[in-house]
């Protein structure tokens, strides 16, 4: 292993592992940390933790765990992937895990960079915009969990470090690699060890990546990691994949914990043409639908591609949140997809595709999968897997925002042979 990755959420750990294995490197996407410490047969391993949302003390000592096993594998270099919406709240988790990666990892400096422009994620002037406009105005604002009310990187993230927080601005972007790592080393030398560097497109994400090929810590959205298989490519270290297929002959099932607006379209374009299943926080949480609901309209309209959903509009989940309190919420949310997804192997489900990070995380944890092997692009960001379990089960984990508008039907589709 030579590229060891720490992923704060599922969806975001497949969004990057995608982009590692379009980039030729042989990946492998980890749910949680795996045990033991055998040396295991990949060039870059994704470990995806679900520390986005929690206490920021607890996702530290998660990602230092993990760290600990990547280094055991060997790993050269390390790479923190967060959400390129910057998903954080003032108190983390960005910038405390980044800044216990760095100590860790006695590393000078670390780019902090979440771009990813084919998803219209760009950065200039240190201020983040998704699909042309401002972070707090792309409808990020409204997350349920981590409501995102500012665009500029650089104040966002100090209220969460302890250090100062750099800029290299796009300016130095443009003229390449070799005046973006000088800038680099002369934030290093200020003091400044987390710097967010502006890109607005892919030859960008290059430039960076190529400026970065020494750093020990990288951290940023999926568009970071473009540039990183071409440095260990020049190095000759990486060998050819080797292609695989397998086919799900099961029928498959769509499940959405996603509010946020793409997922929101994706939702209702699926009910067009296919049978749904919506669950409203008040309707869970006084037992007025529960897990054997769900599962009975699923094997009713197995045949029809179902979807069982939870998402829903801003002032839904606002007036859910005043209610029951966001924790209780989300944790209920999470319980229902989780036992949901545990019963559906019985069923013969062979395909699933999942919508939203925290949901990702609980259904793939539930559903008891420790490795995934990662195959084509459904999406940009979203790849087709194949599980590792005891009955052949394909998924796709898709982030809040991305995907086509008919996403669930194409993904699901896509999954019969990954
Ligand atoms: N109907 C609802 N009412 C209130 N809260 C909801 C409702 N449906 C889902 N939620 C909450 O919204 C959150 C969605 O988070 P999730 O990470 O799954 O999606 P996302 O943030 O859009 O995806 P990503 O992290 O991949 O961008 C969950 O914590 C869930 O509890
Ligand atoms: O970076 C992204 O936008 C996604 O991979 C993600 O992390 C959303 O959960």
């Amino acid at each position: 292993m030579l590229l060891g990755c720490i992923a704060d959420d599922f969806t975001g750990a497949s969004d990057l592992a995608n982009t590692l294995a379009k980039g030729g490197m042989r990946t492998t996407q980890f749910v949680g940390i795996p045990e033991g410490d055998g040396r295991l047969d990949c060039e870059a391993g994704v470990v995806a933790l679900k520390s986005r949302s929690i206490a920021p003390a607890e996702a530290v000592r998660q990602s230092l765990d993990a760290l600990e096993w990547l280094r055991g594998q060997g790993c050269t270099q390390i790479l923190f992937k967060y959400c390129s919406t910057f998903d954080s709240t003032p108190q983390g988790n960005i910038g405390p895990v980044a800044e216990a990666l760095l100590d860790a990892l006695d590393a000078p400096v670390a780019v902090v960079c979440p771009a990813f422009p084919l998803a219209g994620r760009m950065i200039f002037a240190g201020h983040l915009f998704v699909g042309g406009r401002l972070l707090n105005e792309s409808g990020m604002q409204n997350h349920p969990l981590t409501p995102m009310t500012d665009a500029d990187l650089c104040r966002w993230l100090r209220h969460q470090t302890r250090g100062e927080v750099g800029l290299v601005p796009f300016d130095v972007v443009r003229r390449g690699s070799e005046p973006i790592r000088a800038a680099l080393d002369a934030q290093a030398a200020a003091g400044n060890r987390l710097v967010v560097v502006d890109a607005l497109g892919d030859e960008d994400l290059m430039a960076i990546g190529a400026a970065i090929a020494g750093h020990r810590l990288v951290t940023g959205g999926s568009g970071i990691a473009l540039g990183l298989p071409e440095n260990f490519r020049r190095q000759g270290l990486l060998a050819a994949a080797a292609p695989q297929q397998a086919r799900a002959t099961g029928p498959g099932v769509a499940l959405s914990g996603s509010c946020s607006v793409a997922t929101r379209e994706q939702v209702a374009v699926h009910l067009h043409a296919h049978p749904g299943l919506r669950v409203e926080a008040e309707a869970l949480i006084s037992s007025r639908i529960t897990v054997a609901d769900a599962l009975a309209f699923v094997s009713e309209h197995l045949d029809r591609s179902p979807l069982i959903y939870s998402t829903a509009d801003p002032d839904k989940v606002a007036a859910a949140q005043s209610r029951y309190g966001r924790e209780a919420v989300a944790q209920s949310f999470e319980a229902f997809f989780a036992d949901l997804a545990r019963s559906l192997p019985a069923l013969g489900v062979a395909r699933l595709a999942v919508g939203g990070g925290e949901t990702a995380g609980a259904v793939v944890t539930a559903l008891g999968i420790s490795q995934l092997r990662v195959g084509g692009e459904i999406d940009p960001g979203v790849p087709a897997l194949v599980a590792n379990g005891r009955t052949p089960l394909h998924l796709a984990l898709k982030s809040g925002n991305f995907g086509g508008r008919d996403f669930y039907d194409r993904a699901l589709r896509a999954l019969e042979a990954v």
